[in-house]
Parts: C-alpha cells; sequence; structure tokens
C-alpha cells in the first residue's frame, strides 16, 4: 500500500523523500541509487555545477537530467547572507526554477545554521520570487519566523550534517508539528538510517532530505530501497493512527463477558 500523496509549494509528489546527489562512489551508483529510492526531488549544489572540471560536470548534469526529477538547488557551504543570496540568485537562472534549499551556516564544526542570516535571507529571497525551503534548526520561534516570512515548508535538522546521528530532539520535533500543523514539514540532515526516517514520518513530519546515509552505505541501491520502504511504512502508520503510550497494561485478549469487538474514537 502506497501513503497518500502530498504537496509542495503547490507540486504534487508521491515520493515523500528529498535525496542529495554529493558523495556516491561513481555516477552510476549515484543515478541507480536515486531511482531506487524513488525519489521525485533531488537537491544540487550549485558550486558543484560549476566546477573546473567542465566535462565530467556536464556528464553529472546529463544523469540528473536523465533521472526527470524536480530539482531543488542549494546554497550548501555558504556563510554569508550575501553569498547565500547570489547562490540562489546564479541557481535559478542555472536551473531555471524558483525553488531553492537555503543553507547559511553559522559553524563550521558543527555545520550549524546561523538563525540569524537564515532569516535574513529568506527575507531577501522572498522578496525576489523564490520558493525558500530553508534548511534551519528545530527552534519553534526560529520556524515561526521564517513562516511569517512567507516560508510554507521547513527544513529542521535531525542532528548535524553528515553524523548519521538520528532525530537528537525528538520533543523539538514533535513541538514544530504540534505548532505548525499546517506547515510543510521535512527532517533535512543527520538521518543515519530507515528507522529514524520511519520515527520522523511517524511523528508527522511530511517528508526527509537525506544524502550522507544512501551515498556512504556499503550497497547504496540497496539502502535506497531500504528508505524508500521506511519512509512509506511511517507514513502509513501516522496516517493509520499510531496507539498511544500507557503507563499499564491493559489486556490484549478479551475475558469472558467482555466484548470482542471494540468501538473506537
Ligand atoms: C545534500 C544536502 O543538502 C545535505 O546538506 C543535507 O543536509 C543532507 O544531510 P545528510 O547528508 O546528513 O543526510
Amino acid at each position: 500500500m502506497k501513503a497518500s500523496n502530498w504537496q509542495v509549494y503547490g507540486q504534487t509528489l508521491s515520493s515523500r523523500l528529498f535525496i542529495g546527489t554529493a558523495l556516491y562512489p561513481s555516477p552510476k551508483v549515484m543515478v541507480d541509487a536515486i531511482k531506487a529510492s524513488k525519489a521525485e526531488v533531488i537537491t544540487v549544489s550549485l558550486r558543484r555545477q560549476t566546477s573546473a572540471d567542465k566535462q565530467s560536470g556536464g556528464q553529472f548534469w546529463q544523469m540528473i537530467e536523465s533521472l526527470n526529477c524536480h530539482l531543488l538547488p542549494n546554497t550548501a557551504g555558504c556563510y554569508s547572507v550575501k553569498e547565500a543570496v547570489n547562490t540562489a540568485h546564479m541557481a535559478r537562472e542555472l536551473f531555471d526554477t524558483d525553488w531553492v534549499k537555503l543553507e547559511v551556516l553559522g559553524d563550521s564544526y558543527n555545520l550549524q545554521p546561523d538563525p540569524f542570516a537564515l532569516v535574513e535571507a529568506t527575507k531577501i529571497l522572498i522578496s525576489d520570487g523564490f520558493k525558500v525551503f530553508p534548511y534551519c534548526t528545530d527552534d519553534l520561534v526560529l520556524c515561526q519566523k521564517l513562516v511569517e516570512l512567507g516560508c510554507e515548508v521547513l527544513m529542521p535538522w535531525g542532528a548535524p550534517i553528515g553524523s548519521g546521528q538520528g532525530l537528537l530532539n525528538p520533543y523539538a520535533l514533535k513541538t514544530l508539528r504540534e505548532r505548525l500543523p499546517n506547515i510543510t514539514l521535512l527532517v533535512d540532515a543527520g538521518i543515519g538510517k530507515p528507522s529514524d526516517a520511519v520515527q520522523a514520518l511517524e511523528l508527522g513530519y511530511d517528508g526527509i532530505l537525506l544524502n550522507t546515509a544512501i551515498a556512504e552505505a556499503l550497497e547504496p541501491e540497496k539502502m535506497a530501497y531500504a528508505f524508500a520502504d521506511a519512509i512509506n511504512a511511517g507514513r502509513l502508520a501516522y496516517e493509520a493512527g499510531v496507539m498511544p503510550k500507557r503507563d499499564n497494561a491493559k489486556p490484549s485478549t478479551p475475558t469472558l463477558d467482555q466484548p470482542i469487538w471494540q468501538q473506537h474514537g
């Protein structure tokens, strides 16, 4: 069974996985993994596309185009508002899309987003007509501010990029889901294994953006299948309604004089 379709900035999607294009051992492995993941949105870095090595850059492009996915250019590696805004503008011209994954980093040790610069850059890019997907921390007030500015999608981190630590602060992520019920939320970064993705989807997150866990797996294609199944399972569970945790035991085998069928709700 397939989980329901969803919308991102007016675009209907069936897969809830956004996938990165870096760190794969070879272009073929990347293409096979992306196909196996069933992702319909691929994030690409402008810096990588304009690398000095024009020939391999061109081949990379052809492969990306052959996948026929939506492109989400990112401003990976930008540390200032100016750099991020300029990169977003160049990406819009190069990739012909107004979508941008906005990354403005504030710390080079854990690659944590700079919340102040992120707000400033978001303000500028929205007024320039971009549809911004901000890579942000899980701070509620920051997220509320980004929504006030016009973001329909937020991408809070699960853990630092490339760390594979999973959801370090489920409480904060759960709070965001509860307080921003009408905003599309994706966990971006730090997902290490399929069960981390299941956890995010069961919390009610709309999707996941990930790269390292698939690209650095021993068998990226197989791992991509695992993530595709996990994400579908997590969303189906959320849609089906996960049972609440109880403090006490409750017999699941009916005793005499008790009805076999229960009315829910
Ligand atoms: C490709 C990309 O955008 C990454 O910066 C993203 O944040 C994914 O992080 P992981 O590599 O930890 O999945």
